[in-house]
């Protein structure tokens, strides 16, 4: 962990490297993926047969090692202990309800010159939807992935999730069982999307590929980004904390810790313009690890890239969490909106001192599938739109095109394509 004063003469330095460093592109692992998809292109389900193996312990041979059933995501609902069943219908409920709100509407209008202008959104026709699996199970991730879909109107869902050494998760099924799932292939990392954007001779092709995943797969989705669509980057986790002396370090340690335990690779981060807060929340985070069952891969985070920066003021904390446009920024002070209203780069905002982001990735609503390594730049959660498309239309009568016609053939003529010319020309004779 690095404890950082934000007025140490060394500060902007220290800073820029770690806002430079994205943890997750690095160049061994763009080369690994590289050789996996062409592997996975050129041999099909022979490559996902080797590689399910080599990574997770799990031999793909009869028809049950390669799919789970719809039955079988049946059987793992009914037989769901009842609070755990509510707790997923009540996540499904409120992520479906959030998402409703996203459907987009067409538009069609005719403007002055008589001209029919607009445009119509259609869901694309098939979507495979990764679903981590590798140190975790995710049937939060499922519902995540799954809902917005549905509610886009997707028809084919093709989920794919590893199942180390063969084993499968309950919950998982669960939910798929809730999302109305029955396309689940037990596929993970980067020759899992691969799959999924190439089509092999069991998996057939989508058009879009969503969801989370470790650096593998966020590596591999951004490599085939073209080939198939995709949602967005989002690998491994990432929290910037802002808060003030007025929490309860416990709280704030907890927060870290929790985005800490995803990946080794995962990030939090804590800035606070209280020193001595600072203190108790490194010690209280000391603490909580060696009791936290996830410790060895939250302290393997925390110790490679836990921050604690200590600014003058609490304004101070927004242009640097501009710059890290990390995935989730909890605002943990007396007044969250005066910093939200000048914050421009995050994933989700968690306002408040009784608002954790772990209450974001599985109940609130809003989706848990964020951009990561900065990428909150350009990039938004995963929402309906990302599972449509839009087609704009024009319908241009003979009083419109002779209206504008002229100045479309002019410019045709100053970009020398005369054939563009001719053919509006002719329809102005
Ligand atoms: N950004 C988001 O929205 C978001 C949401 C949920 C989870 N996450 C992240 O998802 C990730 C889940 O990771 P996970 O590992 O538990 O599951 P995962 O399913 O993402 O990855 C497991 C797969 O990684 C591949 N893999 C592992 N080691 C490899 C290696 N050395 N070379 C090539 N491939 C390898 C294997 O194929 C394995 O099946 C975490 O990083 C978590 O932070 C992100
Ligand atoms: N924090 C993750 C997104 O970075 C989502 C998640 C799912 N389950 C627990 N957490
Ligand atoms: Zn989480």
């Amino acid at each position: 962990m690095q404890f950082l004063d934000a007025a140490a003469a060394d500060f902007e330095q220290v800073f820029a490297r770690i806002v430079r460093n994205n943890r997750d592109n690095d160049a061994d692992v763009g080369r690994d993926v590289a050789t996996i998809l062409n592997e996975v292109r050129a041999r099909g389900d022979d490559a996902l047969v080797e590689y399910t193996m080599r990574f997770d312990g799990h031999r793909l041979t009869d028809d049950g090692d390669w799919r789970i059933s719809a039955e079988q995501c049946r059987a793992a609902h009914d037989a769901l202990e009842p609070t755990l069943r509510d707790a997923l219908q009540l996540a499904a409920d409120r992520i479906r309800a959030y998402h409703e709100q996203q459907l987009p509407q067409d538009s069609d209008r005719t403007d002055g010159i008589g001209m029919r202008l607009g445009s119509r959104w259609l869901p694309v026709d098939a979507a495979g939807l990764y679903v981590p699996g590798g140190r975790a199970s995710y049937p939060s991730s499922l519902l995540m992935n799954a809902i917005p879909a549905k509610v886009a109107g997707v028809k084919r869902l093709a989920v794919a999730t590893p199942t180390p050494k063969g084993g499968t998760n309950a919950l998982v099924l669960a939910a798929a069982h809730i999302a109305g799932i029955d396309e689940i292939w037990r596929v993970g990392g980067a020759q899992a999307v691969a799959a999924l954007a190439y089509g092999t001779k069991r998996i057939a092709k989508v058009d879009v590929v969503t969801g989370p995943g470790n650096a593998w797969v966020a590596e591999a989705k951004r490599q085939l980004y073209g080939v198939v669509g995709i949602d967005m980057v989002a690998g491994p986790s990432e929290i910037l904390v802002i808060a003030d002396a007025d929490n309860d370090p416990e709280w704030i340690a907890a927060d870290l810790l929790s985005q800490a335990e995803h990946d080794p690779t995962s990030q939090s981060i804590l800035i606070t313009d209280d020193l001595g807060f600072a203190r108790m929340v490194e010690d209280a985070v000391d603490l909580q690890l060696m009791s936290l069952p996830t410790a060895k891969v939250a302290r393997a985070s925390w110790e490679a890239h836990g921050v604690i920066i200590v600014v003058e003021r609490m304004a101070d904390a927004v242009p640097l969490a501009d710059r890290l446009a990390a995935e989730h920024v909890e605002l943990a002070v007396a007044d969250p909106q005066a910093l939200f209203d000048r914050l421009r780069h995050a994933g989700s905002v968690f306002f408040g001192r009784t608002t954790p982001e772990a209450v974001g990735d599985y109940i609130a609503g809003p989706n848990h599938v964020l951009p990561t390594g900065r990428r909150a730049r350009f990039a938004s959660g995963l929402s309906v739109l990302d599972f449509m498309k839009r087609t704009s239309f024009i319908d241009a009568g003979p009083g419109a095109l002779a209206a504008i016609g002229p100045a479309a053939v002019a410019l045709a003529e100053a970009e020398g394509l005369p054939a563009h010319a001719r053919s509006i020309e002719l329809r102005l004779k």
